[in-house]
């Protein structure tokens, strides 16, 4: 069974145009996702394509102009507002994008400690500041007194002392030394060895690809293919999707081949395939028919001409 279903999700922003009339623009629409427990998903694909956003609406933190549509499953259990804040913190954590979700007027020890934490859970956080480099002296700072890769590694200290069976990371690596962010990657994947579910946001896919078991390949607004992390070898030639190619290829230690063009705006979809004004392979039916996402080759695509 899965740990976390998203299926057909969508998320709308209501704001108002220069005549003052309400509109809503569509950011996120027909995202469909799934982790089992012990799995590790990461979700790659450019700035903008909503990849906090997905996180934002699992852990139930949209802002209030947010219109959500669609179903959120935990364990077996569609998600509402209510449940959502049940299980935040608790069975559901998140490990923010920005450092400054920490809370500036309280001690570093006391936002990362479970409140009534005995000696074992103490001793706990402990031994995680050891092995994220913290010195203990850094459980009686304030934040304004942490660097931002000393705040991001109490953020992830946080997130996995909660005990929480579903983690979601939203770019936990910028800002740390290569052995710190190797270390968390490792944690990461012990964390779901240990029958813990991961979703791992990042625009690093190579360090990812190390430790996970599933990539969502996002573009904008959507799940373009999801693949097994062995897809992502060579010049791509067992990756479906076309973006996802490009991704790849594009990397220093592939080919170095950047993506002409850029990800349309939200609002501003294309009738068709969102990729298909960028895309070497594309047709005219490709400018007319918005694909599905389909089944191929153990993993899951949405494009008319993968093979
Ligand atoms: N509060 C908001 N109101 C209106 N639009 C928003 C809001 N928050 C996000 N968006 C839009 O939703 C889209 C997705 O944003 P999101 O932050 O999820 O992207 P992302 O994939 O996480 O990007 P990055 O890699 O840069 O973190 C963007 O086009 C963004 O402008
Ligand atoms: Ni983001």
């Amino acid at each position: 069974m899965c740990k976390l279903e998203v299926e057909n999700l969508s998320v709308s922003f209501s704001h108002y145009d220069r005549g003052l009339r309400q509109q809503m623009v569509e950011v996120i629409h027909g995202l469909s996702l799934s982790i089992k427990a012990g799995q590790i998903v990461a979700v790659v694909g450019s700035s903008g394509s909503g990849k906090s956003l997905l996180a934002h609406a699992i852990m139930g933190i949209l802002p209030g102009n947010a219109v959500m549509a669609g179903r959120i499953c935990y364990g077996g259990e569609t998600l509402n507002a209510q449940r959502q804040a049940t299980l935040r913190g608790k069975e559901m954590a998140l490990v923010p994008q920005s450092v400054n979700y920490l809370d500036p007027l309280m001690r570093v020890g006391q936002q990362v400690r479970i409140p009534g934490a005995d000696q074992v859970q103490a001793a706990q956080q402990r031994n995680l500041f050891e092995r994220y480099g913290l010195e203990p002296g850094v459980e009686q700072l304030y934040p304004f007194q942490l660097s931002g890769g000393m705040a991001r590694r109490v953020l992830l200290s946080t997130a996995t002392l909660s005990g929480a069976s579903l983690i979601i990371a939203d770019e936990p690596t910028p800002g740390l030394h290569h052995e710190a962010a190797r270390e968390t990657l490792l944690h990461f994947r012990e964390l779901a060895d240990e029958g813990r579910s991961i979703l791992l946001i990042t625009h690093d896919i190579e360090s990812a690809l190390t430790v996970a078991d599933k990539v969502a390949v996002f573009y904008a607004g959507t799940t373009v293919e999801i693949a097994a992390a062995e897809d992502f070898a060579g010049h791509g030639e067992r990756l479906r999707h076309p973006y996802s190619r490009a991704l790849w290829n594009a990397l220093p230690q592939n080919q170095f081949q950047p993506i002409p063009g850029a990800q349309p705006l939200p609002g501003q979809l294309p009738d068709g395939c969102v990729f298909a004004p960028r895309c070497p392979a594309a047709s005219a039916e490709c400018s007319e028919i918005k694909p599905d996402m389909r089944k191929l080759r153990g993993g899951m695509v949405r494009c008319i001409h993968a093979s």
